[in-house]
């Protein structure tokens, strides 16, 4: 990973110079709809107005200038922190009702002021908008914002590619970092909360990108972390069962889904249309949309045809109104990572870019092989040597699917486990999954958090010998533990035709185990094991630790 100085650290991201303003300035600029901010407490009636020159929501991210945003969390609320925002710097505080008198006492005697909003959340995302003047007038960067259940991070990754072949400068918000420009930081949310996400769009912008790619959670919908920002292009990649511990239904977490397709918070989107949500999602968004479709919906206005399997990836074409053809590559293997393609591809057109300028781009540069960190990464190409994030049955089942060379005599070769302290039902599922699917199958520890190790791989293996046994299926199913010995067996049973896929942790790079993070990253893992079985790495593999 290409660091700076905030690498490591989670401390936010935020321009090197923001325009000082006066509380009234901001408060002056908020958008009509929000009800006005009351002065509580402090300074302002004859004393010195106070000048703000950053944001947070986080006593201990607060630096001086800041105006701190108390908001009340699931168990403790953020004016419980005052003093030591306070403490930090901050020059003003805004709560709600219940945050004033938590914040008052802390603020006695420092002649801060404090202000009272209710809900406080709805003020957030526009003030830190304001105060880090992040999505001024002129569109710089082009936004674009990449939500659904599966395939947030490929895609956006592609998006980036896409656009650096087209000669812009890129930045990334999203699970695995965060980048503006030459700043790279690790993520910590998927989606931040919304003050950082003004913050990096506001250094994006000082830092001279053109485009920018956002997963947008449905977390970051639900607690409004990505209020203010307004998007170029919001893309849809599809919707299955997930989050339901938030959301409650699948009718809600389509919701919350579907609030980024406004018009307050996009300008155009595309849409995949292969599942019933996406297609819902298409009849009902507020903004021009185009669709797509990787299963042949005729009625799509882009569709992918032809997809010819490639090496472990796919050539295909994406067809488009007018008898608009773009011929596509992509080097990830899998269906699904032609679906994130095609609907990289789509964004970049729907933000205006011409379709000539897009086949250029991908005939010179290939985007769609770029690598995505623990995403269907390609550690080796003699054995193929695979690291992926998959670590649910169905993601397995397609990956699995997706790495079979179909007529050859390549065997699967896969390692993975599950995570302790999760849905335990899925456990013989994913042993059966791999069975089925497989030749070798080797069952290791995943994240076991608190749980004995050997229980959870006992359901896994109870479901893929049960499989075996029931189905008479041709696979052998190993036992190694701990993990880095798993995937070490796995390379040193493989051949060169053969295909090693290391399945569950992506770019992880610790495992947890009883409250402890041990190092471990399967990629250094896979790379080291290839190595030591006389296999090639593929060189420029992206291996950060
Ligand atoms: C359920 C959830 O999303 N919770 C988020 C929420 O926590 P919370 O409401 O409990 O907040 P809290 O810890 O009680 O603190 C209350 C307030 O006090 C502040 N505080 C707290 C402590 C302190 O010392 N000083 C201080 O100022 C906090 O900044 C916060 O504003 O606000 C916190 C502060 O921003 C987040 O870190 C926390 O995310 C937790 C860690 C989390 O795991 N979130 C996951 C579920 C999530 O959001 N995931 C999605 C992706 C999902 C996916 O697709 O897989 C994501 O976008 O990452
Ligand atoms: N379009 C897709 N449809 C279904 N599965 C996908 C798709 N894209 C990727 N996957 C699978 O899901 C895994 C996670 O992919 P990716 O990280 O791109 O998605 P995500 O939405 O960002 O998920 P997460 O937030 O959990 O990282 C991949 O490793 C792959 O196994």
């Amino acid at each position: 990973m290409s660091t700076n100085e905030q690498s490591g650290s989670a401390a936010p991201m935020r321009p090197a110079v923001v325009v000082p303003r006066t509380m009234e300035e901001v408060l002056s600029a908020l958008p009509r709809h929000l009800a006005a901010v009351h002065h509580v407490s402090g300074a302002p009636d004859g004393g010195a107005q106070p000048t703000i020159t950053g944001l947070t929501m986080d006593s201990r991210q607060v630096r001086p200038g800041d105006l701190y945003v108390a908001v009340p969390g699931t168990g403790r609320h953020g004016a419980d922190f005052t003093a030591q925002a306070v403490a930090a710097g901050a020059a003003a505080v805004l709560t709600d009702d219940a945050g004033t008198a938590l914040a008052a006492p802390a603020l006695s005697g420092s002649g801060l002021p404090l202000y009272r909003a209710s809900p406080v959340r709805d003020y957030v995302g526009p003030l830190a908008s304001i105060v880090f003047d992040s999505q001024p007038a002129d569109g710089r960067p082009i936004l674009f914002g990449v939500t659904g259940t599966n395939g947030k991070t490929t895609t956006t990754y592609f998006v980036n590619a896409l656009a650096a072949a087209l000669g812009k400068s890129t930045g990334l918000i999203g699970t695995i970092e965060i980048r503006a420009g030459e700043t790279v930081i690790p993520s910590i949310l998927t989606t931040p909360e919304s003050p950082e996400v003004h913050g990096i769009l506001a250094l994006m912008r000082e830092r001279g990108v053109d485009a920018a790619a956002m997963e947008v959670s449905s977390h970051a919908i639900e607690y409004r972390r990505v209020d203010g920002v307004r998007f170029d292009v919001a893309g849809f990649t599809n919707l299955t069962q997930d989050h339901l511990d938030l959301h409650g239904s699948m009718e809600e977490y389509f919701a919350a889904k579907a609030a980024l397709f406004r018009p307050e918070r996009t300008e155009r989107a595309v849409v995949i249309i292969d599942d019933s949500w996406g297609r819902r999602l298409a009849a009902e968004a507020g903004v021009p949309t185009l669709t797509l479709s990787v299963a042949g919906a005729a009625e799509a206005d882009w569709t992918v045809r032809e997809v010819r399997r490639d090496g472990l990836g796919n050539t295909f074409t994406l067809a488009g109104p007018g008898g608009a053809q773009l011929a596509l590559r992509c080097g990830l293997p899998g269906n699904f990572n032609v679906a994130n393609a095609a609907l990289a591809a789509v964004m970049i057109l729907a933000s205006g870019f011409g379709i000539a300028d897009v086949q250029r781009a991908v005939d010179e540069h290939d985007p769609f092989t770029t690598q995505v960190p623990g995403r269907m990464q390609l550690i080796g190409e003699s054995p193929a040597a695979i690291v992926d994030f998959a670590h649910n049955p169905d993601a397995l089942a397609l990956t699995l699917d997706s790495v079979r060379i179909e007529d050859s005599d390549s065997r699967v070769l896969v390692v993975f486990g599950a995570t302790g302290q999760r849905d335990v039902s899925k456990r013989p599922v994913m042993g059966a999954t791999a069975a089925r699917r497989a030749d070798v199958v080797i069952i290791t520890d995943d994240d076991p958090h608190d749980e004995d190790e050997a229980g959870i791989r006992a359901g896994v293996l109870q479901g893929a010998r049960a499989a075996r046994d029931a189905e008479g299926l041709d696979c052998e199913i190993l036992e190694v533990f701990p993990r880095a010995e798993a995937i070490n067996r796995a390379v040193s049973l493989a051949r060169r035709q053969d295909v090693v896929l290391i399945a569950g942790r992506g770019h992880e790079v610790w495992q947890e185990v009883k409250g402890v993070n041990l190092p471990l990253d399967d990629r250094v893992e896979l790379a080291a094991a290839l190595t030591r079985h006389g296999f090639s790495v593929r060189s420029g593999n992206r291996i950060e630790s």
